[in-house]
C-alpha cells in the first residue's frame, strides 16, 4: 500500500494558495497554513481565498489552519511562501514542529537583509537542516495566471537530485503545471531575487513614457548583472539562459500582473515612495533586496549598475530622469556576457 504524500505550505498569499492548490490537485494532502483565523477560516470553510485569490475555486480537498503544528504533522513537504523578510522569524517558531526527515521547500524570491542570505541558506540555519533536504521552486510563475489554470513551468532546484525529482512528481500537474529539475539552488534563487530588482528598473522606465527599447536594454543588461553575480557566487551560468534566469526575468519585467514592476511603473509616473508603499498590498521583494542584493555584488566586487541606481531611485532620493542619465553616460565597453 502507498501513502499519499503530504504536504504543508506555509503563507495564504496569493504564490503560496496557488501552489498549495497545486499540490492538492496532484493528489497530495494539502494542507494550509496562515496567519488571519477569518481567511484561514474561509479557506477551509468556502474554498476560497477572498483576500488573495477572488473568483478562484479551491480543491475542496485543501484544508487551512491556524496551528503549525498541525499543518506539519506528517508532512514530507514543509512549503514556505511568507515575506522573505520575515522567514526567519517565521521558521524560528515553527522549526520545532517540522518533521525529521520533511524536505523544507522555498517558493521565495529574495536576499535577506543584514545577512545578504538566499532564503534556502535562512532555511538551512534555522531549521538546522543539510543542503539535501533543500529545495527551491522558482520560475516564470506570476500567480494569478496559475490560480486561474493557465500553463505554467518552473524550475524544482535541489543538490539532490533524488530529492528533485520527488517535489517534482509531487506538483507535476499536466497540462497545468511543468517542473523541470535543475541541481544548481544558487542560481535558481539568484535569477528569483535579482529579477525583481530589474523589474523594479523596468517598471520605473515605463512609467516614464519609455518604450521597449529601454525595457529590452534593462531586461538583457540586467540579465548580465544577475550572471555576473551568478558567477561569482559559483552558480551555473546556463542557469539564467532558463526558465528560473531569462524565463522568470521576461515574465516579471513585462507583466502588469508583476508588483514590482508596478511598483516601478508607479515611481517613474511621479508618485512619492510613500504613496507607492500606500498602493502596494502585496509583497514586492525587490523593494528590500535590492539593497541586499547590492551589499553582496558589492562584497563579491561584482559590479551592478541597474541594481545600483534602483536602491538610488528606491531609497536614496534619486530622481527617475538622474537614473537614467547616470546608466546611459557610463563609459563605453565592448558587450560581453557574463563578466
Ligand atoms: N505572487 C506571485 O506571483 C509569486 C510570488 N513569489 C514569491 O513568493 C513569496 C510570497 O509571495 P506572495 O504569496 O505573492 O505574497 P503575498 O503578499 O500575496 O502573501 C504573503 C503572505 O505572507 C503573509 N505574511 C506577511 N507578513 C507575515 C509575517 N510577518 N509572518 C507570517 N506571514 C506573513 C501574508 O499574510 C500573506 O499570506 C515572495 O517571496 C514572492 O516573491 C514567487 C513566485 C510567484
Ligand atoms: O515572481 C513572480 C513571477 O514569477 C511574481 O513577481 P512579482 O512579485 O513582481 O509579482
Amino acid at each position: 500500500m502507498t501513502t499519499m504524500t503530504k504536504a504543508a505550505v506555509f503563507g495564504t498569499g496569493s504564490w503560496g494558495t496557488t501552489f498549495a492548490m497545486i499540490l492538492a490537485e496532484a493528489g497530495n494532502e494539502t494542507t494550509l497554513w496562515g496567519r488571519r483565523p477569518e481567511l484561514v477560516e474561509a479557506i477551509d470553510r468556502t474554498h476560497t481565498n477572498l483576500d488573495y485569490l477572488p473568483g478562484v475555486a479551491l480543491p475542496a480537498s485543501l484544508r487551512a489552519t491556524t496551528d503549525p503544528a498541525e499543518a506539519l504533522r506528517g508532512a514530507d513537504f514543509v512549503v514556505l511562501a511568507v515575506p522573505s523578510q520575515t522567514l526567519r522569524a517565521n521558521l524560528a517558531a515553527w522549526r520545532e514542529h517540522i518533521p525529521p526527515d520533511a524536505v523544507l521547500v522555498s517558493l521565495m524570491k529574495g536576499i535577506e537583509l543584514g545577512t545578504t542570505k538566499r532564503m534556502s541558506e535562512v532555511i538551512r540555519e534555522v531549521a538546522n537542516v543539510p543542503e539535501e533536504r533543500v529545495a527551491v521552486v522558482s520560475g516564470p510563475n506570476l500567480a494569478k495566471e496559475i490560480a486561474q489554470r493557465q500553463p505554467a513551468a518552473a524550475v524544482v532546484a535541489c543538490t539532490d537530485e533524488a530529492v528533485a525529482e520527488r517535489l517534482q512528481k509531487a506538483c507535476h500537474l499536466p497540462p497545468w503545471f511543468r517542473p523541470y529539475t535543475n541541481h544548481d539552488v544558487v542560481g535558481v534563487e539568484l535569477g528569483g531575487a535579482v529579477k525583481n530588482v530589474i523589474a523594479l528598473a523596468v517598471g520605473v522606465s515605463a512609467g516614464m513614457g519609455m518604450g521597449d527599447n529601454v525595457g529590452a536594454m534593462l531586461m538583457t543588461r540586467g540579465l548580465a548583472e544577475i550572471s555576473r553575480l551568478g558567477a561569482a557566487l559559483g552558480a551555473d551560468p546556463h542557469t539564467f539562459a532558463g526558465l528560473a534566469g531569462m524565463g522568470d526575468l521576461v515574465a516579471t519585467c513585462t507583466s502588469p500582473l508583476s508588483r514590482n514592476r508596478t511598483f516601478g511603473e508607479r515611481l517613474g509616473r511621479g508618485m512619492t515612495l510613500e504613496e507607492v508603499v500606500a498602493a502596494t498590498k502585496q509583497t514586492a521583494e525587490g523593494v528590500k533586496s535590492c539593497e541586499s542584493v547590492l551589499e553582496l555584488a558589492r562584497k563579491h566586487d561584482v559590479e551592478m549598475p541597474i541594481t545600483e541606481v534602483v536602491v538610488g531611485v528606491v531609497h536614496d532620493g534619486m530622481s527617475p530622469s538622474e537614473a537614467g542619465m547616470l546608466l546611459m553616460s557610463r563609459s563605453p565597453k565592448p558587450e560581453r556576457y557574463g563578466v
